[in-house]
């Protein structure tokens, strides 16, 4: 697996080896041992989760408080997604910035976002299907929103054609300057 640095600390672009032949493809999508060593450290999975968007759906940004943060691997199968980590965490050398990645079915790379982070992502393709697995369990009462045009976090994201189309939770997302965050 070919491991990427980003800009912050901790966030990480993974590319599984992938083994292509005249039926198809395989690759390994996910390997504990492989991606302890990548991390540098054991994170335990216990959610898998799947969602379908179609052009212009924002996701985000998202995170659960302590102690129900989640580390989230994230991959896409169909499509093509602009993903975003934000770093959240108040004492953090990197906090408030970000860190995004376009993950496609053509390029099958995935987004380690850590716990601390919020995430989040844009659909540029007619439709998307986001996978990624968490840490932690979703806990609903500890769910957080920032909203995903927060001036103070400066996201680039990218052009789209279409108008970005958002939950009604996602809309009535607080600024980070507002937000009750991580230590
Ligand atoms: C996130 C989540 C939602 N749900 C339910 C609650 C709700 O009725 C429905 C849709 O939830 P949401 O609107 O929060 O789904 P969504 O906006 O897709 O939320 C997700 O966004 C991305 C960016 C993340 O990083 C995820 O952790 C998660 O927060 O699914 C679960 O049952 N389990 C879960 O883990």
């Amino acid at each position: 697996m070919n491991v990427i640095p980003t800009d912050i600390p901790g966030v990480l672009i993974l590319e599984p080896h992938v083994f292509e032949d005249t039926r198809g493809f395989f690759m390994e999508s996910f390997n504990q041992r492989i991606f302890d060593d990548a991390v540098g450290q054991h994170h335990e999975f216990v959610q898998d989760n799947h969602s379908r968007s179609r052009k212009g759906v924002v996701r985000g940004l998202h995170y659960q408080l302590a102690p129900h943060a989640q580390g989230k691997l994230v991959r896409v199968t169909r499509g093509r997604v602009f993903d975003v980590a934000v770093d959240v965490r108040r004492s953090s050398p990197t906090f408030g910035r970000w860190v995004g990645a376009e993950l496609s079915e053509a390029n099958r790379r995935q987004l380690w976002v850590p716990p601390g982070f919020a995430h989040g992502f844009m659909v540029l393709s007619e439709h998307a299907d986001v996978l990624y697995k968490a840490t932690a369990y979703y806990v609903p009462q500890s769910d957080r929103c920032i909203r995903w045009d927060d001036p103070d976090i400066g996201i680039a994201w990218p052009p789209i054609d279409v108008e970005p189309q958002l939950s009604a939770k996602d809309l009535a997302g607080t600024r980070l300057v507002e937000a009750e965050l991580f230590a």
